[in-house]
């Protein structure tokens, strides 16, 4: 694959490997069980890097205010780390975090947000009425663990989403997409900008979206990984934690 150098920002064409959800969910084991990494660890690289990735696109220079949806599991994580590192890049941050978990880690993750001064926002506004307020969204409800269709207690997050007119930033996944077959025929989440993790999966093919920012993140992967599960992984420029795709 070429790597391209238009104007100053690097962008990769490198023809990826995309994942099926089993995959992803085999990956994700390995990085815990052979080599040995917390889920905090890698929860920190991703969520950092959906931060720099939105600070790209929608620096907060021209959107100064932010929600982040979280969900259940750990694509919610990312986004309370997400939270942070926004608010260290000078954005004010809110999140909606309608369904929270016990474990130490998402209790240690929101403490830190408040301390940071993130808004906690128990009710959403009207879809229509979120841009009175933000001027974009990141979308942490469902990553690569999500099975259709979107149960109850989380529908109205998911709505907002949806419906909204603000652009949407999604962590790994659009929610509520397939994880291998895409958006599907009924009303599906549109994102402007999508944030695939360590490698991406089926969905993030560009039959499925056309017209949406792409860049990949969460730069943890050991070579053992790359071969095992033949990624074609693009080159992230220097130090960076996130190289955009398709360019
Ligand atoms: N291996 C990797 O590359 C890493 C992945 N991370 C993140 O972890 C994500 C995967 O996290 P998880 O496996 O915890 O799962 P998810 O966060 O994808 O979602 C699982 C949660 O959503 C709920 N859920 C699933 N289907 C639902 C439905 N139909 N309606 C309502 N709720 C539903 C489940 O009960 C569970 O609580 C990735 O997408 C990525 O964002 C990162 O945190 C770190 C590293
Ligand atoms: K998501």
């Amino acid at each position: 694959g070429g790597v391209m150098t238009s104007g100053a920002k690097h962008c990769s064409n490198v023809r990826l490997r995309y994942l099926t959800q089993k995959e992803a969910i085999a990956l994700d084991e390995d990085l815990f069980n052979e080599y040995k990494y917390s889920v905090n660890q890698l929860m920190e690289l991703a969520g950092l890097s959906v931060a720099t990735a939105v600070a790209r696109v929608y620096p907060p220079s021209t959107h100064p205010s932010a929600l982040i949806i979280c969900g259940p599991g750990n694509n919610g994580g990312d986004g309370l780390v997400a939270a942070r590192h926004m608010t260290l890049f000078g954005y004010k941050v809110s999140i909606h975090y309608p369904k929270r978990t016990e474990k130490p880690l998402y209790q240690n993750l929101l403490s830190q947000c408040e301390a940071f001064g993130v808004d906690i926002v128990e009710y959403l506004p009207a879809p229509k009425e979120l841009n009175n307020e933000y001027q974009v969204l990141v979308d942490a409800l469902f990553g690569f663990s999500f099975k259709p269709p979107v149960r109850k207690e989380l529908a109205t997050a998911m709505n907002a989403l949806i419906e909204t007119n603000l652009p949407v930033c999604s962590v790994d996944i659009p929610s509520g997409w397939d994880v291998e077959n895409g958006p599907g025929t009924g009303k599906a989440l549109k994102p402007t900008l999508l944030i695939s993790l360590s490698a991406p999966k089926l969905c993030a093919q560009d039959k499925y979206i056309e017209g949406v920012k792409h860049f990949l993140g969460g730069r943890f992967l050991p070579p053992g990984i790359v071969s095992k599960y033949y990624l074609r992984l693009p080159h992230y420029p220097g130090d960076d934690q996130v190289v955009q795709l398709s360019c």
